[in-house]
């Protein structure tokens, strides 16, 4: 039997037109019509394309979580904003979001832009996530932070020791660099045991900080731009070395301590030659973790947790404590009253006495607040049941946001919220109704790992430089503290830090002893 000819012709660009365009209609009727999220209300461009978060993200520079709020006040308490999302505002759903019980997994697309995607912070899968979670809650736990809590103190002297020359020199300290050393110093040698001698650089090595900032400006870009990050990660090292600001060498440099350290632990771990009178480091506990298999246990794995983990632990505790600081010297009554409640135990407090303190504890909380983990909507999946909000039925596996920054600002819950108000935590009312809605920490089985070290180095570290200096802002103002973008953590308007003039209050112990051994 003969065969037909196949006529194969090239098709015109009129052709190659109409095909593009019948595939975007498809998309686009699919998105708008048949959708399972199509009933959902919120604007139709952004139930269209992902590409509206992209222009609020690169080119308003992180604005997307203040105009999901716009959303909200014209479309409801629910809404879709993207394609794949819907997002919550309402202060009463977020302890069904955020659960202890139940499977939740990660939103793939907001997490693994981070490329640390073998770390705890960024694992999407629900139960990959508790077996690395399990080490890290007891590494963590509040017992093992009270009992190592004389890291914490002897940084916050180190700090107190260095603001003390700057005392009454007429010149102003970066007070942000400053604390900014101060917790990466205490992160490190909580979690890996290593002087990471930031309190000791002149600047206090203020550009590593910068980075960490702008770690979230890569992140929003190669959220929409996924061959960003890979492009700029096969560039040999020695040209972004060459290329790269201050900042970037300095991130650099702190990639490659932070692989020798990982590398030098591992190696001392596994040939037993460990100091058996060194400190215990996370990655003692991960690779003797029983609920992690042999392949959780790879250098590879646990470097993207150490990198993870230091992460998690510098630029959110650091910049509380710079809300903190700045409303406490602007506002002189919350100082005085702060004051004299610290003055009614000794110069250098155990955590335990100082967690007992009210008005502290309200000042922290307050600070807080104001400076939650992160400026971006945490959204959460149920991969294998239905959600419900009020009448509205959520498919299995669609990604639900809420965002804590904008929970803690709604006046139906904290009335003039803008304003630092230490007062509203000693209202038991106001402290029992926000029992469930105050998430600085996240809530549920993804909340932060990290916590008590975190409160304990606002405890300790904040009563510290309370007791023993005054700090006079030169040009400060709520724009270095105040939450202006998103760059998954907190981003300012001004980053360039706090610069304060620095007068003691008084040579207390601590500081008198360092003086004297030196
Ligand atoms: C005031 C300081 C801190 C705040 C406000 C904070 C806040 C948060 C928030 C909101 C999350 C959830 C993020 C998400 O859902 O994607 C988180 C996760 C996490 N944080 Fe923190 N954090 C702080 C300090 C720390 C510190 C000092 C550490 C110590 C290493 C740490 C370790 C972690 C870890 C490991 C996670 C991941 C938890 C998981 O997914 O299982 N954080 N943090």
């Amino acid at each position: 039997m003969k065969t037909l000819p196949v006529i194969v012709h090239t098709p015109s660009w009129q052709q190659f037109a109409a095909i593009i365009g019948i595939y975007f209609a498809t998309v686009i009727f699919y998105r708008l019509f048949l959708h399972p999220l199509a009933r959902f209300p919120g604007p139709k461009l952004a139930a269209v394309t992902r590409y509206v978060e992209g222009y609020y993200d690169v080119v308003r520079g992180g604005q997307y979580t203040w105009k999901i709020a716009e959303m909200h006040k014209k479309y409801g308490p629910i809404i879709r904003i993207s394609p794949y999302e819907l997002h919550v505002d309402d202060p009463a759903y977020f302890e069904k979001l955020f659960r202890q019980d139940g499977r939740w997994n990660k939103y793939w697309w907001s997490y693994e832009r981070f490329a640390a995607k073998h770390s705890t912070v960024f694992c999407v899968e629900h139960d990959v996530h508790r077996r690395r979670r399990a080490p890290l809650n007891a590494f963590f736990s509040k017992a093992n932070v009270a009992r190592r809590q004389s890291i914490v103190r002897e940084k916050t002297n180190k700090l107190c020791y260095r603001l003390s020359q700057c005392s009454g020199s007429g010149e102003t300290v970066n007070l942000s660099a400053a604390v900014g050393a101060l917790v990466r110093d205490v992160a490190m040698e909580f979690i890996l045991s290593r002087d990471f001698h930031n309190l000791d650089m002149d600047d206090f090595n203020g550009s590593i900080g910068a980075i960490f900032q702008g770690s979230g400006i890569m992140w929003r870009i190669c959220k929409h731009i996924p061959w960003f990050r890979p492009v700029i990660n096969a560039l040999p090292r020695v040209v972004t070395r060459h290329t790269g600001d201050e900042s970037g060498r300095a991130f650099l440099t702190f990639r490659k301590q932070l692989t020798e350290i990982t590398s030098e632990i591992m190696t001392s771990i596994a040939t037993n030659s460990c100091d058996p009178d060194a400190p215990r480091t996370v990655i003692h506990d991960i690779l003797a973790s029983s609920t992690l298999p042999e392949q959780e246990k790879t250098f590879e794995r646990v470097y993207d947790e150490m990198g993870a983990l230091t992460g998690a632990a510098f630029e959110t505790t650091a910049h509380v404590m710079r809300i903190i600081l700045y409303y406490l010297y602007t506002q002189p009554a919350i100082l005085s009253r702060l004051r004299a409640e610290l003055a009614t135990l000794t110069t250098e407090p155990r955590l335990n006495e100082l967690e007992q303190l009210p008005y502290l504890t309200a000042v922290l909380m307050e600070g807080l607040r104001l400076g939650p983990g992160n400026a971006t909507r945490m959204a959460r999946i149920a991969p294998d049941r239905d959600l419900f909000y009020e009448n509205w039925r959520i498919p299995a596996g669609t990604p639900v946001g809420m965002t804590t920054i904008l929970m803690h600002m709604d006046p139906r819950v904290y009335p003039e919220p803008e304003q630092f108000q230490p007062d509203r935590w000693m209202d038991a009312d106001v402290r029992k109704k926000a029992d469930k809605t105050f998430a600085p920490f996240s809530r549920g089985t993804r909340n932060c790992g990290g916590m008590q070290l975190a409160w304990a180095e606002l405890y300790l570290g904040i009563a510290a430089l309370v007791q023993k200096f005054d700090f006079t802002f030169d040009g400060a103002g709520p724009k270095d503290v105040i939450c202006a973008s998103d760059r998954f953590i907190i981003g300012t308007e001004d980053s360039s830090g706090i610069k304060a003039y620095v007068t003691e209050r008084g040579m207390s112990i601590a500081t008198r002893n360092m003086s004297s051994d030196r």
